[in-house]
C-alpha cells in the first residue's frame, strides 16, 4: 500500500447475524466513497450498523456476522472482503489504524500501555523501537497526557478518557495511511473532546490520512468531518459534504437527527428530540424504507419499495419522498 492517503470504494456492502430467526442483515447494500485525504463522519443512533460497517473496512466482522454481499476496494490493498490470514493481520495496525468503540476496555489488563505497544509494533516487524516509543509519547503529548507516565501504567491506573487517548494514540502510532475511529471522543467531557477532535484533524492533516469517524453524536462530525453519511436501520441514507447536509438536510431522518441538537440548532427552545425508537435487527422493515415508521413524509410507495440512493448535486439521497419532489 503506498504511503498517501488511500481512497476507499465501498460497493453494495450487505453483513449479516446469524439470530435464532435466521441471519439478518445488520448493513444492508451500502455504497460509500472515502476519498483520499478526506475525514468522513457515520452518523446514526445506536444499533444503525456503524460499528458493524466499520468493522468490514478491516474485513473484522466476527461469528456470528458475516459479509454476505459486495465489497470493500482500499487503494494498495485491493478488496479486503477477499484478504484473510497473514495477509489481512499485516493490513491492520500498518495499512488501516483502528480505534474499537470499547477502546477503554481493549487494553490488556496485565500489561502495561508500553509493553503492549511494543508487542504492536514486534508483530508489525517495526525495527525502530525506540523511534515508535518516541512517537507514542509524542502523540500522547499532543493529547495532554504525560506520555512516559501513560506507558509506564496499567489499564487500571488509567481513567475512562485517558485510555480513550491511548487507544487514539494506538491506530495512529503504526502510521497508518487509512483511520478508522469509532466513537473516539464517548468518554469525554466537551473540553476534551473539542481537543481530542482538533488534533485529529491536525495529525490527518499533517500525515496526509483518509479518516473514518463512527460516531452517534452529529456534533462531532460537524466538528471533524469533511463529509458526513447518515445511517438508519442498516441503510445509509443520506451522504454528502457536512457543511451542506447540516445546512440543508433532505432526509427526514437528516432532519430529525439535526432538529434534536440544541448546539447545531443554535436554540435549546427550538430543538426538538425525534419521536420512537430506532429499529432492531428482529423490528427493521424487510421490505420498503427502513425510515417509513418515524417518518412524517410517509407515502405508500414507502410500505413496499425501499427507495434507491439517489444523487443530487454533490450529496445522494434515498428517500421517495425526496425523489417526488425532485420530479414535481
Ligand atoms: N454479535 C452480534 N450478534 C447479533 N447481532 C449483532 C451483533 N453485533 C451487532 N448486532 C446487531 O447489529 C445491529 C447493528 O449493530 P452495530 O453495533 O453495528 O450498530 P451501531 O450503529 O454501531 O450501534 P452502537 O452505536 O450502539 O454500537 C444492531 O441491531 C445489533 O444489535
Amino acid at each position: 500500500m503506498t504511503k498517501q492517503a488511500p481512497g476507499v470504494r465501498i460497493d453494495g456492502l450487505t453483513v449479516v447475524y446469524k439470530t435464532p430467526a435466521g441471519e439478518l442483515p445488520a448493513v444492508r447494500g451500502v455504497s460509500l466513497e472515502l476519498p483520499p485525504g478526506s475525514i468522513t463522519g457515520i452518523v446514526g443512533e445506536s444499533g444503525s450498523g456503524k460499528s458493524t460497517l466499520a468493522l468490514s473496512l478491516l474485513n473484522a466482522v466476527q461469528p456470528p456476522g458475516r459479509i454476505s454481499a459486495g465489497s470493500v476496494d482500499i487503494d494498495g490493498l485491493g478488496d479486503v472482503v477477499g484478504l484473510a490470514g497473514e495477509q489481512l493481520r499485516k493490513a491492520r495496525g500498518r495499512h488501516i489504524g483502528y480505534v474499537f468503540q470499547a477502546a477503554q476496555n481493549s487494553l490488556n489488563p496485565l500489561k502495561t500501555v508500553g509493553k503492549q505497544l511494543l508487542d504492536l509494533g514486534r508483530s508489525h516487524g517495526v525495527e525502530d523501537l525506540r523511534g515508535l516509543v518516541r512517537e507514542a509519547k509524542d502523540l500522547l503529548g499532543r493529547m495532554g497526557l504525560d506520555g512516559a507516565r501513560v506507558l509506564d501504567s496499567h489499564q487500571h491506573e488509567l481513567s475512562g478518557g485517558m485510555r480513550q487517548r491511548v487507544g487514539i494514540m494506538l491506530a495512529l502510532v503504526l502510521n497508518a495511511h487509512l483511520v478508522v475511529l469509532d466513537e473516539p471522543t464517548t468518554a469525554l467531557d466537551m473540553i476534551t473532546q473539542a481537543n481530542i477532535l482538533k488534533i485529529v484533524r491536525e495529525v490527518h492533516d499533517e500525515r496526509g490520512l483518509t479518516t473514518l469517524v463512527i460516531t452517534h453524536d452529529i456534533g462531532v462530525v460537524a466538528e471533524v468531518a469533511d463529509r458526513l453519511a447518515v445511517m438508519y436501520g442498516g441503510r445509509l441514507v443520506e451522504q454528502g459534504p457536512t457543511r451542506e447536509v447540516l445546512a440543508s438536510p433532505e432526509h427526514p431522518y437528516t432532519r430529525g437527527l439535526i432538529r434534536a441538537i440544541p448546539r447545531l440548532v443554535g436554540d435549546i427552545d427550538e430543538a426538538q428530540a425525534l419521536p420512537g425508537r430506532p429499529p432492531t435487527l428482529a423490528t427493521v422493515p424487510k421490505r420498503g424504507c427502513v425510515f417509513r415508521e418515524r417518518c412524517a413524509l410517509r407515502m405508500d410507495v414507502c410500505d413496499d419499495v425501499d427507495p434507491e440512493a439517489i444523487l443530487r448535486g454533490r450529496r445522494t439521497v434515498a428517500c421517495h419522498a425526496v425523489a417526488v419532489k425532485e420530479h414535481a
